[in-house]
């Protein structure tokens, strides 16, 4: 009855502040909300899928794809390659289907100038400190100090952004976080649907005998 186009949200990060966590869990939360699956020039964690987790890719096929068009939006972060392939959001956002991007501040950037009129949603999210975020990497237990040192020197320029987003979460609590996060989802959803589906709606209800 509804005529909707798909939502875009962006979810933006420091390394470490939980992210793919509340990504996990808001797609077990609503099976319609549909993950990008990034493409990547870095090597697979243990555990990581390729084509689930990301599409592990080599440099050269990124570059290739970046040059065949194939890419919404791509950049280089923490010395690896990045992007969204286009493809398949532009399948979800005709097909109604919403659509939840795991990218940092320059992929959230390049999707909002890329959008042309779509309705897209910001979040970023928030260490409770510094400290912590620390312990959160170091906890995962998945990368070597040094990586860990880089992501925490990172960290800074990656917050400086927060004031680009439309929501800003500090992930202290995990549920409290994951039901924030639903929460707005559930009230962008309708003012998406205000702004793109329901005219057809009420027409046909004013149309109606009372
Ligand atoms: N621009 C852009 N950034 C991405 C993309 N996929 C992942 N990232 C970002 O790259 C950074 C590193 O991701 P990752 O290597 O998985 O490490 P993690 O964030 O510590 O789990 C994070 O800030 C991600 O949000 C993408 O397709 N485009
Ligand atoms: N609110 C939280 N409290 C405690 N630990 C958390 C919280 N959110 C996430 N974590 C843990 O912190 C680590 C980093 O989370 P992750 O989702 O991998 O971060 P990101 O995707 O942003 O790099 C993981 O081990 C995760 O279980």
């Amino acid at each position: 009855m509804i005529d909707r186009t798909g939502l875009m949200v962006i979810l933006s990060s420091p390394s470490g502040a939980g992210k793919s966590t509340l990504a996990r869990r808001l797609m077990e939360w609503d099976a319609g909300l549909r993950f990008s699956v990034s493409a990547t020039t870095r090597a697979p964690r243990p555990g990581e899928v390729d084509g689930v987790d990301y599409h592990f890719t080599s440099r050269a096929g990124f570059e290739q794809m970046v040059a065949d068009g194939q890419m919404l939006e791509h950049a280089e972060v923490f010395g690896n390659l990045y992007g969204s392939p286009r493809g398949p959001v532009e399948q979800a956002m005709l097909a109604g289907r919403d659509t939840l991007f795991d990218v940092d501040w320059q992929g959230g950037q390049q999707i909002r100038a890329s959008a042309l009129g779509r309705h897209v949603v910001s979040i970023f999210v928030l260490p409770p400190s510094l400290p912590e975020l620390e312990r959160r990497l170091r906890g995962r237990g998945q990368d070597s100090d040094a990586v860990i040192a880089g992501r925490m020197e990172k960290s800074r320029s990656e917050i400086s952004h927060w004031a680009e987003y439309d929501y800003v979460l500090v992930n202290d609590d995990l549920d409290e976080t994951e039901a924030r996060m639903r929460a707005i989802l559930t009230a962008e959803r309708l003012r998406r649907d205000r702004q793109s589906g329901l005219g057809g709606f009420v027409r046909a209800l004013m149309a109606e005998e009372a």
